[in-house]
Protein backbone atom coordinates (compact mmCIF):
# COMPACT_ATOMS: atom_id res chain seq x y z
CA UNK A 1 0.00 0.00 0.00
CA UNK A 2 1.18 3.51 -0.81
CA UNK A 3 1.58 5.77 2.14
CA UNK A 4 -0.55 9.21 2.13
CA UNK A 5 -0.78 9.94 5.76
CA UNK A 6 0.31 7.91 8.59
CA UNK A 7 -0.59 8.01 11.80
CA UNK A 8 0.29 10.58 14.00
CA UNK A 9 -0.76 13.34 12.18
CA UNK A 10 -3.00 14.98 13.23
CA UNK A 11 -6.34 14.80 11.45
CA UNK A 12 -6.74 18.54 11.75
CA UNK A 13 -3.88 19.16 9.53
CA UNK A 14 -5.15 17.06 7.31
CA UNK A 15 -4.54 18.65 3.84
CA UNK A 16 -7.45 17.19 0.96
CA UNK A 17 -10.37 16.98 3.46
CA UNK A 18 -10.48 13.03 3.43
CA UNK A 19 -10.83 13.02 7.30
CA UNK A 20 -12.98 14.86 9.71
CA UNK A 21 -13.78 14.71 13.33
CA UNK A 22 -16.86 13.93 15.17
CA UNK A 23 -18.31 15.25 18.17
CA UNK A 24 -21.27 15.28 20.20
CA UNK A 25 -23.87 17.10 17.75
CA UNK A 26 -22.56 14.38 15.20
CA UNK A 27 -23.85 12.36 17.66
CA UNK A 28 -26.98 13.40 18.63
CA UNK A 29 -27.90 13.19 14.70
CA UNK A 30 -28.42 9.72 15.34
CA UNK A 31 -29.90 9.24 18.20
CA UNK A 32 -33.46 9.30 18.29
CA UNK A 33 -36.12 9.03 21.13
CA UNK A 34 -39.10 7.13 20.89
CA UNK A 35 -42.27 8.37 19.54
CA UNK A 36 -45.82 8.85 20.66
CA UNK A 37 -46.96 6.29 17.93
CA UNK A 38 -44.31 4.07 18.25
CA UNK A 39 -44.71 0.31 19.61
CA UNK A 40 -41.85 -1.87 19.99
CA UNK A 41 -41.98 -2.73 16.60
CA UNK A 42 -42.16 0.64 14.68
CA UNK A 43 -39.18 1.69 17.27
CA UNK A 44 -36.74 -0.83 15.93
CA UNK A 45 -35.73 -4.40 15.96
CA UNK A 46 -32.02 -5.44 16.29
CA UNK A 47 -31.13 -9.11 15.95
CA UNK A 48 -28.13 -10.88 17.04
CA UNK A 49 -26.76 -14.20 16.18
CA UNK A 50 -23.51 -13.74 17.92
CA UNK A 51 -21.83 -15.94 20.67
CA UNK A 52 -21.44 -19.38 20.96
CA UNK A 53 -20.70 -21.92 22.54
CA UNK A 54 -17.36 -21.11 23.64
CA UNK A 55 -17.77 -17.41 23.91
CA UNK A 56 -21.28 -16.60 24.82
CA UNK A 57 -20.25 -13.56 27.04
CA UNK A 58 -19.96 -12.35 23.49
CA UNK A 59 -23.77 -13.08 22.80
CA UNK A 60 -24.52 -11.23 26.59
CA UNK A 61 -22.81 -8.41 26.09
CA UNK A 62 -24.27 -7.39 22.57
CA UNK A 63 -27.79 -7.71 23.75
CA UNK A 64 -27.00 -5.97 26.47
CA UNK A 65 -25.69 -3.15 25.01
CA UNK A 66 -28.68 -2.63 22.40
CA UNK A 67 -31.37 -2.57 25.51
CA UNK A 68 -29.05 -0.42 27.08
CA UNK A 69 -29.01 2.26 23.67
CA UNK A 70 -32.54 1.68 23.56
CA UNK A 71 -34.25 -0.39 21.24
CA UNK A 72 -37.99 -1.48 20.59
CA UNK A 73 -37.08 -5.53 20.53
CA UNK A 74 -33.99 -7.40 20.10
CA UNK A 75 -33.88 -10.97 18.82
CA UNK A 76 -31.24 -13.47 19.42
CA UNK A 77 -30.69 -17.18 17.37
CA UNK A 78 -28.12 -19.23 18.49
CA UNK A 79 -27.86 -22.67 20.47
CA UNK A 80 -29.05 -23.92 24.37
CA UNK A 81 -26.40 -22.93 26.12
CA UNK A 82 -25.61 -19.35 24.34
CA UNK A 83 -29.63 -18.26 24.47
CA UNK A 84 -30.03 -19.45 28.14
CA UNK A 85 -27.11 -17.31 28.47
CA UNK A 86 -28.76 -14.36 26.82
CA UNK A 87 -32.15 -14.68 28.34
CA UNK A 88 -31.26 -15.29 31.87
CA UNK A 89 -28.74 -11.46 31.72
CA UNK A 90 -32.26 -9.80 29.28
CA UNK A 91 -35.56 -11.68 29.85
CA UNK A 92 -36.90 -9.22 27.14
CA UNK A 93 -35.23 -10.84 24.39
CA UNK A 94 -37.35 -12.62 21.67
CA UNK A 95 -35.38 -15.78 20.89
CA UNK A 96 -35.95 -16.25 17.05
CA UNK A 97 -35.27 -14.28 14.32
CA UNK A 98 -38.74 -13.59 13.33
CA UNK A 99 -38.42 -10.51 11.74
CA UNK A 100 -35.57 -7.26 12.50
CA UNK A 101 -34.15 -4.19 10.99
CA UNK A 102 -30.82 -4.97 12.00
CA UNK A 103 -28.46 -7.99 12.37
CA UNK A 104 -25.33 -7.88 14.57
CA UNK A 105 -23.50 -10.95 13.54
CA UNK A 106 -20.13 -12.89 14.23
CA UNK A 107 -19.23 -11.30 17.75
CA UNK A 108 -17.88 -14.04 19.80
CA UNK A 109 -17.73 -16.76 16.47
CA UNK A 110 -15.04 -18.54 15.69
CA UNK A 111 -15.43 -18.94 11.28
CA UNK A 112 -14.16 -22.59 12.22
CA UNK A 113 -17.08 -23.44 14.58
CA UNK A 114 -19.22 -25.09 11.79
CA UNK A 115 -22.20 -25.25 13.38
CA UNK A 116 -22.22 -20.77 14.17
CA UNK A 117 -20.88 -19.86 10.78
CA UNK A 118 -24.01 -22.10 9.00
CA UNK A 119 -26.38 -19.68 11.15
CA UNK A 120 -24.45 -17.06 10.48
CA UNK A 121 -24.81 -17.74 7.18
CA UNK A 122 -28.92 -18.18 7.65
CA UNK A 123 -29.61 -14.75 9.14
CA UNK A 124 -27.45 -12.81 6.31
CA UNK A 125 -30.13 -14.75 4.05
CA UNK A 126 -32.96 -13.89 6.15
CA UNK A 127 -31.24 -9.59 6.57
CA UNK A 128 -31.38 -9.78 2.65
CA UNK A 129 -35.08 -11.11 2.41
CA UNK A 130 -35.78 -8.40 5.01
CA UNK A 131 -33.19 -5.47 3.42
CA UNK A 132 -31.99 -5.24 7.15
CA UNK A 133 -28.65 -3.59 7.87
CA UNK A 134 -25.91 -5.42 8.84
CA UNK A 135 -23.30 -4.94 11.34
CA UNK A 136 -20.60 -7.72 11.01
CA UNK A 137 -18.00 -8.55 13.63
CA UNK A 138 -15.12 -10.60 14.05
CA UNK A 139 -16.45 -14.32 12.93
CA UNK A 140 -18.78 -12.84 10.34
CA UNK A 141 -16.23 -10.26 8.33
CA UNK A 142 -14.95 -13.09 6.13
CA UNK A 143 -18.26 -14.56 4.91
CA UNK A 144 -19.70 -10.99 4.56
CA UNK A 145 -16.94 -10.06 2.34
CA UNK A 146 -17.68 -12.99 0.15
CA UNK A 147 -20.96 -12.55 -0.42
CA UNK A 148 -21.20 -9.05 -0.83
CA UNK A 149 -18.09 -9.65 -3.64
CA UNK A 150 -20.24 -12.52 -4.82
CA UNK A 151 -22.70 -10.39 -5.61
CA UNK A 152 -25.36 -10.91 -2.97
CA UNK A 153 -26.98 -7.40 -2.24
CA UNK A 154 -26.73 -5.98 1.07
CA UNK A 155 -28.80 -2.60 1.65
CA UNK A 156 -26.34 -1.57 4.21
CA UNK A 157 -23.10 -3.03 5.68
CA UNK A 158 -20.90 -2.48 8.39
CA UNK A 159 -18.05 -3.96 9.23
CA UNK A 160 -16.05 -3.49 12.89
CA UNK A 161 -12.67 -5.22 12.19
CA UNK A 162 -9.76 -4.61 14.88
CA UNK A 163 -6.25 -3.85 13.02
CA UNK A 164 -5.99 -8.07 12.96
CA UNK A 165 -9.23 -8.92 11.87
CA UNK A 166 -8.98 -5.79 9.00
CA UNK A 167 -5.34 -7.33 7.82
CA UNK A 168 -6.95 -10.68 7.41
CA UNK A 169 -9.75 -9.20 5.78
CA UNK A 170 -7.17 -7.32 3.19
CA UNK A 171 -5.12 -10.57 2.64
CA UNK A 172 -7.98 -12.23 1.23
CA UNK A 173 -9.16 -9.38 -0.99
CA UNK A 174 -6.29 -8.77 -2.45
CA UNK A 175 -4.55 -12.54 -2.24
CA UNK A 176 -1.51 -10.42 -0.26
CA UNK A 177 -0.18 -11.10 2.97
CA UNK A 178 -1.04 -8.05 4.90
CA UNK A 179 -0.14 -8.23 8.57
CA UNK A 180 -1.72 -6.45 11.43
CA UNK A 181 1.40 -3.81 11.82
CA UNK A 182 0.65 -3.00 8.02
CA UNK A 183 -3.07 -1.96 8.91
CA UNK A 184 -1.67 0.50 11.89
CA UNK A 185 0.78 2.10 9.73
CA UNK A 186 -1.41 2.99 7.75
CA UNK A 187 -4.81 2.76 8.60
CA UNK A 188 -6.67 5.25 6.47
CA UNK A 189 -4.99 3.00 3.50
CA UNK A 190 -6.85 0.19 4.65
CA UNK A 191 -9.96 0.72 5.79
CA UNK A 192 -10.46 2.87 2.36
CA UNK A 193 -9.21 0.10 0.91
CA UNK A 194 -11.75 -2.11 1.98
CA UNK A 195 -14.88 0.51 1.58
CA UNK A 196 -13.97 0.75 -2.05
CA UNK A 197 -13.78 -2.74 -2.48
CA UNK A 198 -17.28 -4.04 -0.86
CA UNK A 199 -18.93 -0.77 -1.00
CA UNK A 200 -19.77 -1.00 2.96
CA UNK A 201 -18.87 1.24 5.83
CA UNK A 202 -15.68 -0.12 7.47
CA UNK A 203 -14.31 0.56 11.25
CA UNK A 204 -11.21 0.26 12.35
CA UNK A 205 -11.42 -0.36 16.05
CA UNK A 206 -8.57 1.36 17.99
CA UNK A 207 -7.74 3.92 20.64
CA UNK A 208 -8.35 6.18 17.60
CA UNK A 209 -10.97 4.37 15.20
CA UNK A 210 -11.50 5.13 11.80
CA UNK A 211 -14.91 4.96 9.79
CA UNK A 212 -14.57 4.94 6.22
CA UNK A 213 -17.39 5.25 4.30
CA UNK A 214 -19.37 7.37 1.33
CA UNK A 215 -18.34 10.41 3.00
CA UNK A 216 -14.37 11.27 4.14
CA UNK A 217 -13.14 9.32 6.40
CA UNK A 218 -14.37 10.00 10.20
CA UNK A 219 -11.65 9.82 13.31
CA UNK A 220 -13.15 9.15 16.38
CA UNK A 221 -9.98 9.32 19.41
CA UNK A 222 -10.93 7.55 22.37
CA UNK A 223 -10.40 9.90 25.72
CA UNK A 224 -8.74 7.32 27.96
CA UNK A 225 -7.26 4.02 26.59
CA UNK A 226 -10.05 2.59 29.31
CA UNK A 227 -11.91 0.19 26.76
CA UNK A 228 -8.56 -1.61 25.76
CA UNK A 229 -10.23 -5.04 27.60
CA UNK A 230 -11.85 -7.99 26.51
CA UNK A 231 -15.49 -7.96 25.20
CA UNK A 232 -15.67 -3.84 24.77
CA UNK A 233 -15.88 -4.64 20.84
CA UNK A 234 -18.67 -7.03 21.41
CA UNK A 235 -20.53 -4.06 23.37
CA UNK A 236 -19.98 -1.50 20.13
CA UNK A 237 -21.19 -3.70 17.68
CA UNK A 238 -24.56 -4.47 20.03
CA UNK A 239 -24.67 -0.12 20.22
CA UNK A 240 -24.12 0.00 16.46
CA UNK A 241 -27.15 -2.67 15.99
CA UNK A 242 -29.37 -0.62 18.24
CA UNK A 243 -28.77 2.90 16.60
CA UNK A 244 -28.99 1.09 12.93
CA UNK A 245 -31.97 -0.36 13.99
CA UNK A 246 -33.84 2.50 15.33
CA UNK A 247 -32.64 4.89 13.17
CA UNK A 248 -33.98 2.54 10.07
CA UNK A 249 -37.17 3.42 11.18
CA UNK A 250 -37.55 6.98 10.64
CA UNK A 251 -38.69 9.29 7.68
CA UNK A 252 -35.83 8.65 4.86
CA UNK A 253 -34.66 12.09 4.94
CA UNK A 254 -33.87 12.00 8.86
CA UNK A 255 -32.27 8.67 8.36
CA UNK A 256 -28.65 9.42 8.82
CA UNK A 257 -25.66 7.31 6.79
CA UNK A 258 -24.31 3.96 8.16
CA UNK A 259 -20.97 5.80 8.01
CA UNK A 260 -22.34 8.95 9.79
CA UNK A 261 -24.66 5.85 12.65
CA UNK A 262 -21.29 3.96 13.21
CA UNK A 263 -19.57 6.86 14.37
CA UNK A 264 -22.30 7.60 16.81
CA UNK A 265 -22.05 4.44 17.80
CA UNK A 266 -18.39 4.56 18.33
CA UNK A 267 -18.18 8.29 19.81
CA UNK A 268 -20.92 6.65 22.43
CA UNK A 269 -18.77 3.54 23.16
CA UNK A 270 -15.60 5.80 23.69
CA UNK A 271 -17.32 8.34 26.24
CA UNK A 272 -19.35 5.14 27.96
CA UNK A 273 -15.59 4.15 28.60
CA UNK A 274 -14.56 7.58 29.78
CA UNK A 275 -17.76 8.05 31.62
CA UNK A 276 -16.81 4.62 33.76
CA UNK A 277 -13.18 5.37 34.11
CA UNK A 278 -14.37 8.74 36.24
CA UNK A 279 -15.56 6.26 38.96
CA UNK A 280 -12.71 4.38 39.14
CA UNK A 281 -10.63 7.85 39.36
CA UNK A 282 -11.99 8.69 42.30
CA UNK A 283 -15.13 11.09 40.92
CA UNK A 284 -18.60 11.08 41.67
CA UNK A 285 -21.49 10.38 38.54
CA UNK A 286 -25.01 9.25 38.58
CA UNK A 287 -25.02 6.42 40.90
CA UNK A 288 -27.98 3.92 39.09
CA UNK A 289 -25.61 3.85 36.17
CA UNK A 290 -22.64 3.48 37.54
CA UNK A 291 -23.42 0.60 40.03
CA UNK A 292 -21.05 -1.78 38.08
CA UNK A 293 -17.79 1.19 38.28
CA UNK A 294 -18.50 1.26 41.76
CA UNK A 295 -18.98 -2.08 42.59
CA UNK A 296 -15.02 -2.66 40.44
CA UNK A 297 -14.13 0.30 42.14
CA UNK A 298 -14.36 -1.07 45.84
CA UNK A 299 -13.24 -4.67 44.57
CA UNK A 300 -10.61 -3.40 42.16
CA UNK A 301 -9.14 0.28 43.48
CA UNK A 302 -8.36 3.22 41.33
CA UNK A 303 -7.16 2.68 38.49
CA UNK A 304 -8.28 -0.79 37.40
CA UNK A 305 -9.90 -1.60 33.71
CA UNK A 306 -13.12 -0.69 32.63
CA UNK A 307 -14.91 -3.98 32.06
CA UNK A 308 -17.29 -4.61 29.14
CA UNK A 309 -20.53 -4.76 31.16
CA UNK A 310 -19.17 -1.08 32.92
CA UNK A 311 -19.55 0.31 29.26
CA UNK A 312 -23.24 -1.15 28.72
CA UNK A 313 -24.23 0.35 32.41
CA UNK A 314 -23.60 3.84 31.44
CA UNK A 315 -24.83 4.08 27.41
CA UNK A 316 -28.20 5.17 28.58
CA UNK A 317 -27.72 7.91 30.26
CA UNK A 318 -25.35 9.28 27.41
CA UNK A 319 -28.05 7.93 24.75
CA UNK A 320 -30.74 10.25 26.85
CA UNK A 321 -28.27 13.35 27.20
CA UNK A 322 -27.61 12.95 23.56
CA UNK A 323 -31.52 13.03 23.28
CA UNK A 324 -31.82 15.68 25.47
CA UNK A 325 -29.60 18.10 23.55
CA UNK A 326 -31.47 17.24 20.58
CA UNK A 327 -34.78 18.65 22.35
CA UNK A 328 -33.20 21.70 23.80
CA UNK A 329 -31.23 22.38 20.25
N1 LIG B 1 -16.75 -12.77 26.80
C1 LIG B 1 -16.69 -13.19 25.54
O1 LIG B 1 -17.42 -14.08 25.10
C2 LIG B 1 -15.72 -12.55 24.65
C3 LIG B 1 -15.70 -12.96 23.33
N2 LIG B 1 -14.87 -12.39 22.44
C4 LIG B 1 -14.96 -12.91 21.09
O2 LIG B 1 -14.05 -13.93 21.02
C5 LIG B 1 -13.65 -14.16 19.69
C6 LIG B 1 -12.17 -14.44 19.63
O3 LIG B 1 -11.45 -13.48 20.38
P1 LIG B 1 -9.86 -13.56 20.35
O4 LIG B 1 -9.38 -12.61 21.39
O5 LIG B 1 -9.40 -14.96 20.41
O6 LIG B 1 -9.56 -13.09 18.88
P2 LIG B 1 -9.09 -11.73 18.33
O7 LIG B 1 -9.38 -11.70 16.88
O8 LIG B 1 -9.65 -10.59 19.11
O9 LIG B 1 -7.52 -11.78 18.56
C7 LIG B 1 -6.71 -12.64 17.77
C8 LIG B 1 -5.31 -12.03 17.67
O10 LIG B 1 -5.40 -10.79 16.99
C9 LIG B 1 -4.49 -9.85 17.55
N3 LIG B 1 -5.21 -8.60 17.87
C10 LIG B 1 -6.37 -8.49 18.53
N4 LIG B 1 -6.72 -7.20 18.62
C11 LIG B 1 -5.77 -6.49 17.99
C12 LIG B 1 -5.58 -5.12 17.73
N5 LIG B 1 -6.48 -4.21 18.14
N6 LIG B 1 -4.50 -4.74 17.05
C13 LIG B 1 -3.61 -5.66 16.63
N7 LIG B 1 -3.72 -6.97 16.82
C14 LIG B 1 -4.79 -7.39 17.51
C15 LIG B 1 -3.88 -10.47 18.78
O11 LIG B 1 -2.55 -10.81 18.47
C16 LIG B 1 -4.69 -11.71 19.02
O12 LIG B 1 -3.88 -12.79 19.41
C17 LIG B 1 -14.09 -12.95 18.91
O13 LIG B 1 -15.14 -13.36 18.06
C18 LIG B 1 -14.62 -12.00 19.95
O14 LIG B 1 -15.76 -11.31 19.46
C19 LIG B 1 -14.02 -11.28 22.80
O15 LIG B 1 -14.79 -10.14 22.49
C20 LIG B 1 -13.64 -11.30 24.25
C21 LIG B 1 -14.83 -11.50 25.17
N1 LIG C 1 -6.03 1.43 23.70
C1 LIG C 1 -7.32 1.67 23.51
N2 LIG C 1 -7.86 2.87 23.79
C2 LIG C 1 -9.16 3.10 23.61
N3 LIG C 1 -10.03 2.20 23.12
C3 LIG C 1 -9.57 0.99 22.81
C4 LIG C 1 -8.20 0.66 22.98
N4 LIG C 1 -8.02 -0.63 22.59
C5 LIG C 1 -9.23 -1.08 22.19
N5 LIG C 1 -10.15 -0.11 22.31
C6 LIG C 1 -11.57 -0.22 21.94
O1 LIG C 1 -12.09 -1.38 22.58
C7 LIG C 1 -12.85 -2.16 21.66
C8 LIG C 1 -12.18 -3.52 21.50
O2 LIG C 1 -12.83 -4.28 20.54
P1 LIG C 1 -12.23 -5.68 20.03
O3 LIG C 1 -10.82 -5.52 19.64
O4 LIG C 1 -13.18 -6.22 19.06
O5 LIG C 1 -12.22 -6.54 21.37
P2 LIG C 1 -13.19 -7.71 21.84
O6 LIG C 1 -13.26 -8.69 20.71
O7 LIG C 1 -12.52 -8.28 23.03
O8 LIG C 1 -14.51 -7.14 22.13
C9 LIG C 1 -12.94 -1.34 20.41
O9 LIG C 1 -14.10 -0.56 20.41
C10 LIG C 1 -11.72 -0.43 20.46
O10 LIG C 1 -11.91 0.78 19.78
Amino acid sequence: MSVRRRLGVSPKSDQDGRVREFEAQDAAASVFAPREDDHKYRRGVAAFVTGSTHYPGAAVLGTRAALATGIGMVRYSGGESETKAVLWQSPEVVADLASFDALVVGSGVDPKDVRRTSEAREALDRARELDATVIADSGALGQIAKRVLGGHHVRRCILTPHAAELAALITKLEDTEVRASDVIKEPEQAVRLVTDRLGCTLVLKGHRTYIAGDGPTIIVDAPGAWLATAGTGDVLAGAMGALSAVASKREVAEQPEPQQLAAAAVWLHARAGWFASQVNAGNTAAAADLLAPIEQLQRHGPGSPIRASDATAVLPRLVGALVASKIRA
